[in-house]
């Protein structure tokens, strides 16, 4: 494995931004007229600019150099050709394949898969089109109008963002909900809306062994029984890679939806996991998505890397978090139906790169993943920008808009784009403590008054940003967007040497909440004191323990 810090490139780009340290981007942008042209590009119905950021020519150059240095484009072939990339779980990575419409054949450990990737859309297009005209019936003969999609992670961030985010594409009289967390107030809440009679639940875990998806769905059925449900089969199906599991839960394979194993949980909205969106906005939109993340496959895959843009996104991102130190990275979308989009790409980001060894097993040298976070603009304006414009951190920052609304009411939409631009520009310009004296001064304030308040409003500019635009967010363009932030996150994982597939992080907690578990006390028992912990574990078990059983009615 390539070490990366130890590249000629890296030190390269170390030297470009110690020179750069002296000017800022402000100076760049009025010394170079093409610097929009320059670092701007458009790619199945994106464009994205990002001359906000403060690169040079020669940090370009060398950024591009780094990933030809780590074979970016050879890793990038090999995911492509199947080959077991995701090397700690030996798997292929190919949810790609589930969305490419070039009829390409994928081959996995020598098996053509691309067969049973089809005829499992033909079922999911079947059964989406059984539902929608009716033919599909509750037990009691009613029309199933309404989905409860039982999953967590990427068995529900990735089916809930697009639902979301395609509300104007939703089929009349269809309503979607999405219960995920084991808190049963989340459940409980969801089941006072619905109607048992109307209602298909879905069960979406790739292992189907996850403990908060089988309590829900567990707990889901119950009440579905206990209230005079019958015809299970009717409105029950499972989304899953593990048909035994399924089967031992209770569903008939008939009415389960499967996918592979080389398609990892948070890239799995392509696949069968995708099913409550089809059922949302029609199986033709959901193609629609497929395809529109399909051009950006076909764009990553065979553009030059100086023209790439999940390439380019990748390398801005590396040339922030590693040379510049940038610790966080924001999402910040101008679309109120992308309010998911952050969490979304919390998971598909930090579950990816969140990581300290190398492929190679040893500690990196380089830092990986930021912390992602962000909220809808222009919400999080007025809340946590303060921060990205005057805080101690550098955090780079994604704004996304789309330039047409679905909802051109009055002057909102220029009023949000207007907001888009301004906080771009006012991230890459800053204020100068002169500019801000001047303004004072012509305010009237006085000299001690002045010097009181120059520095807190003065801004140092120089934050990074890049804007992505669309025309409008449709199927098509919301598809390229989220393959772009994939490929983005897989660019940075073969920089960084990690394995950006494997989500090991997750498991320890995991372990410990199933020891822990038989030590909470149900409100009609009660416990031995805690022992088998640190002092604080134990603690805190016994005084949950004692506020449940004081609540004890
Ligand atoms: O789909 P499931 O097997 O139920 O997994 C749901 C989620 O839980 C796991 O703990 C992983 O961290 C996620 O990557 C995954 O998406």
């Amino acid at each position: 494995m390539v070490e990366v810090t130890k590249t000629p490139e890296w030190k390269s780009l170390s030297a470009d931004a110690e020179a750069l340290a002296s000017t800022n981007m402000r100076t760049l942008f009025a010394d170079d007229p093409d610097r929009f042209e320059r670092y701007s590009l458009e790619a199945a119905g994106l464009f994205l600019d990002f001359s906000k950021n403060k690169i040079s020519e020669d940090a370009f150059d060398h950024l591009i150099a780094l990933a030809n240095a780590v074979d970016l484009e050879g890793t990038r072939s090999r995911m492509f050709a199947g080959e077991p990339i995701n090397t700690t779980e030996n798997r292929a990575v190919l949810h790609t394949a589930l969305r490419d419409f070039s009829l390409r054949d994928y081959h996995v450990d020598g098996e053509n898969v691309s067969p049973k990737i089809r005829t499992e859309l033909k079922r999911i297009a079947a059964f989406a089109q059984s539902i929608h005209s009716g033919a599909a019936k509750g037990y009691s003969g009613k029309t199933l109008d309404t989905v409860v999609n039982i999953g967590i992670g990427g068995s529900d961030l990735g089916p809930q963002m697009v639902v979301e985010a395609l509300r104007p594409y939703w089929l009349d009289g269809r309503r979607s909900f999405f219960v995920s967390n084991v808190d049963g107030q989340q459940l409980a809440d969801t089941l006072a809306q619905i109607n048992l009679e109307t209602t298909l639940f879905v069960i979406a875990s790739k292992t189907f062994t996850t403990q908060e998806t089988m309590t829900n769905a567990e707990s889901a059925r119950k009440w579905f029984l206990d209230r005079g449900g019958k015809d299970v089969a009717k409105h029950f199906v499972a989304l899953s890679t593990n048909r035994h599991a399924v089967e031992a839960f209770g569903i008939d394979p008939e009415n389960m939806f499967q996918f592979w194993d080389w398609v990892g949980g948070r890239y799995s909205l392509w696949s069968a996991i995708g099913l409550s969106i089809a059922l949302q906005v029609g199986f033709a939109n959901f193609e629609n998505l497929l395809k529109g993340a399909h051009l950006m496959d076909e764009h990553f895959r065979s553009a030059s890397l100086r023209r790439n843009m999940p390439v380019l996104l990748a390398l801005v991102g590396v040339w922030n978090r590693n040379f510049l130190g940038a610790s966080a990275h924001a999402v910040l979308p101008y679309d109120q139906h992308l309010h998911r989009l952050p969490a979304y790409l919390q998971q598909a980001d930090m579950e990816s790169n969140g990581k300290r060894i190398g492929k190679d097993g040893a500690v990196l040298e380089n830092k990986t993943g930021p912390i992602i976070f962000g909220e809808p603009g222009t919400n999080g304006q007025h809340a946590f920008y303060q921060l990205l414009h005057q805080g101690t951190d550098l955090i780079s920052a994604d704004f996304i808009a789309p330039a047409i609304s679905h909802s051109e009411l009055g002057d909102h939409h220029p009023k949000l784009l207007s907001n888009f631009l301004a906080q771009t520009e006012a991230l890459m310009r800053g204020k100068a403590d002169q500019e801000v004296r001047d303004e004072l001064r012509a305010d009237g304030l006085t000299k001690p008054e002045i010097t009181a308040l120059a520095p807190h409003k003065a801004f140092p500019g120089d934050r990074p940003s890049n804007s992505i635009l669309m025309g409008k967010l449709t199927p098509e363009t919301l598809g390229a967007l989220i393959a772009l932030y994939e490929h983005k996150i897989f660019c940075q994982g073969v920089i960084w040497g990690i394995n950006s597939f494997d989500q090991w992080g997750v498991e320890l907690g995991k372990v410990l909440a199933k020891s822990i578990l038989p030590e909470l006390s149900n409100l009609s028992e009660e416990k031995p004191s805690a022992t088998s912990h640190d002092a604080s574990t134990n603690g805190l078990i016994d005084r949950i323990n004692d506020l449940r059983q004081r609540a004890k009615p």
